[in-house]
C-alpha cells in the first residue's frame, strides 16, 4: 500500500453531499408536504445501495467461475464473499419492519404522487435476479410484459445484454459438470446407490400402504408423489429420462451437475468436498433469503395496500406473492434432499478413492 499524500476527509470520502442531498419529496412538489415520504425514500435507497453490494460480490464470483479452472483458493474467497451476500439479505429482509413503521393511511396520502413508478422498475432488482439465473421463460407473465413496457430503453437495452451472458447458475452447472465422478474399476458408486434407494423406496411404499390413519382418497393421493418421487429417483440413473424430466422443468440442473452436486452433499466430509459443500449451502441459503424477502415484500404490501393493484399496474399482493415461488433460482438445490441416504446406508468408499479425497496434512509419512 501507498503513502497518502492528501488528508482524506470524512464527508468529501462518503460524498455525502451527493447523497444526503438526494431526498427529494415527490408529496412537496405538490406543496402537500407528507412526513412519511422520508422514511420511504431513505428505506428505498438503502435496498439500492445494498443490491449495488451485492451485485459487487455477485458480478466477482461470476467472473471466478467464468474460467476454465476454478482453483481452491478461489473456491474459499468465493464462499467468504457468497456468505457476505447472505449477512446483507438477512440484514435486508429485517429492514422491511421499518418500512412497516409507516400505516396504510400515512402511504396514501403520498402514493398517488408516485404513479407509475414502482419496484418493477428496479434495475439493480432485476440485474440481480439475471444475474444469479432467472430466465425471461419463467418469469410470470406480468413481469414479461413489463420488461417491454415500463422500462426506457436503455435499461431494457442493459438487462437483455445481461441475459446474454451466463448466470451464476449456469456457470455453477458448468462448474460441477466438470467435476469428475468418483468411478474405478472395481467401485461404481451408483450402482450401489441405486440398490440402497430402491430399498428406501420399498420401505416408503409399504409404510404408506399399510397406514390405516388415511382415507382412501389420502392414500391414493400419498401414493400418486411416491410413484413420481419413483420416476425422480428412475431418472437419477437414466439419462434419457433425466432430459425428459429436465424439459418438463422438473428439474433445471443439467444431469452431471445434480449427480456431483449429490454425491458432494453425501460426502460433505470428506475434505476435498467441504468447500464445494459450502458453495452449494451458500447458493441454497441466499436463494432462501431472497424468497423470504420476497414473500415478506408480498406480506407488507398486503398489509399496505390489500387487494388494491399497484402503481406499476400489476395486481399487487397476489402478482407478488406468485413470484415468491415460481423465481426460486436454485430450487434443485433444495430437492436434493428427496435422494439423501443417512450416512449408514452409504458405501465405504474404497481406500484408493479415500486417499484422493483427503488432505492428509497431519499424516506421518
Ligand atoms: C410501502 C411499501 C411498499 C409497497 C406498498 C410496495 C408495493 C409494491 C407493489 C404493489 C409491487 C408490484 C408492482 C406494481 O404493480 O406496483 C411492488 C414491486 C416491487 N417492489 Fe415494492 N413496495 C413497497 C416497498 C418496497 C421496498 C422498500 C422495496 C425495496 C427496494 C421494494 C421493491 C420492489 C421490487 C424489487 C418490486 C418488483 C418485484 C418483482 O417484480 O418481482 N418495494 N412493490
Ligand atoms: N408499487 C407501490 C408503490 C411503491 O411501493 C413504489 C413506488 C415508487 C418507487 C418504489 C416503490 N416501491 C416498491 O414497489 C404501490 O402500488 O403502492
Amino acid at each position: 500500500m501507498k503513502k497518502n499524500i492528501e488528508p482524506c476527509y470524512y464527508g468529501d470520502y462518503l460524498q455525502l453531499d451527493k447523497i444526503l442531498g438526494a431526498q427529494k419529496l415527490q408529496s412537496e412538489k405538490y406543496s402537500d408536504a407528507a412526513h412519511e415520504e422520508m422514511l420511504f425514500i431513505i428505506v428505498h435507497q438503502v435496498y439500492e445501495l445494498w443490491f449495488k453490494q451485492i451485485l459487487h460480490e455477485l458480478n466477482a464470483t461470476i467472473d471466478t467461475f467464468n474460467q476454465e479452472v476454478v482453483k481452491d483458493q478461489q473456491l474459499t474467497q468465493v464462499v467468504y464473499r457468497l456468505q457476505r451476500v447472505i449477512t446483507i439479505q438477512r440484514l435486508m429482509n429485517d429492514q422491511i419492519a421499518v418500512m412497516e413503521t409507516m400505516t396504510p393511511q400515512q402511504f396514501l396520502s403520498f402514493r398517488d404522487y408516485l404513479v407509475p413508478a414502482s419496484g418493477f422498475q428496479s434495475i439493480q432488482f432485476k440485474r440481480l435476479e439475471i444475474s444469479l439465473g432467472l430466465k425471461r421463460e419463467f418469469r410470470v407473465d406480468f413481469d414479461k410484459q413489463s420488461f417491454y413496457s415500463r422500462l426506457t430503453d436503455d435499461d431494457r437495452a442493459l438487462l437483455e445484454g445481461l441475459e446474454k451472458k451466463p448466470s451464476l447458475f449456469d456457470l455453477v452447472d458448468k462448474w460441477l459438470s466438470r467435476m469428475p465422478l468418483l468411478k474405478t474399476d472395481d467401485f461404481d458408486f451408483w450402482e450401489y446407490y441405486k440398490k440402497a434407494t430402491a430399498e428406501m423406496l420399498t420401505d416408503d411404499h409399504d409404510t404408506i400402504s399399510t397406514n390405516d390413519t388415511l382415507s382412501t382418497a389420502d392414500k391414493r393421493q400419498e401414493l400418486k408423489d411416491w410413484q413420481s418421487t419413483k420416476e425422480n429417483f428412475d431418472a437419477l440413473f437414466d439419462h434419457e429420462k433425466f432430459e425428459k424430466l429436465r424439459k418438463e422443468d422438473k428439474f433445471r440442473l443439467s444431469h452431471e451437475a445434480l449427480l456431483s452436486a449429490l454425491f458432494i452433499k453425501q460426502y460433505s466430509e470428506e475434505p476435498v468436498f467441504n468447500l464445494p459443500f459450502q458453495l452449494i449451502t451458500a447458493l441454497t441459503e441466499i436463494d432462501e433469503q431472497l424468497t423470504i424477502w420476497r414473500y415478506r415484500h408480498a406480506m407488507m404490501v398486503q398489509r399496505m395496500l390489500g387487494t388494491k393493484i399497484g402503481t406499476g399496474g400489476s395486481s399487487g399482493h397476489h402478482y407478488l406473492k406468485r413470484t415468491t415461488e415460481s423465481n426460486r433460482i436454485f430450487l434443485d438445490f433444495f430437492n436434493m434432499a428427496t435422494f439423501l441416504l443417512p450416512k449408514s446406508a452409504l458405501p465405504e468408499l474404497p481406500n484408493a478413492i479415500k486417499r484422493k479425497l483427503g488432505f492428509y496434512l497431519n499424516s506421518i509419512s
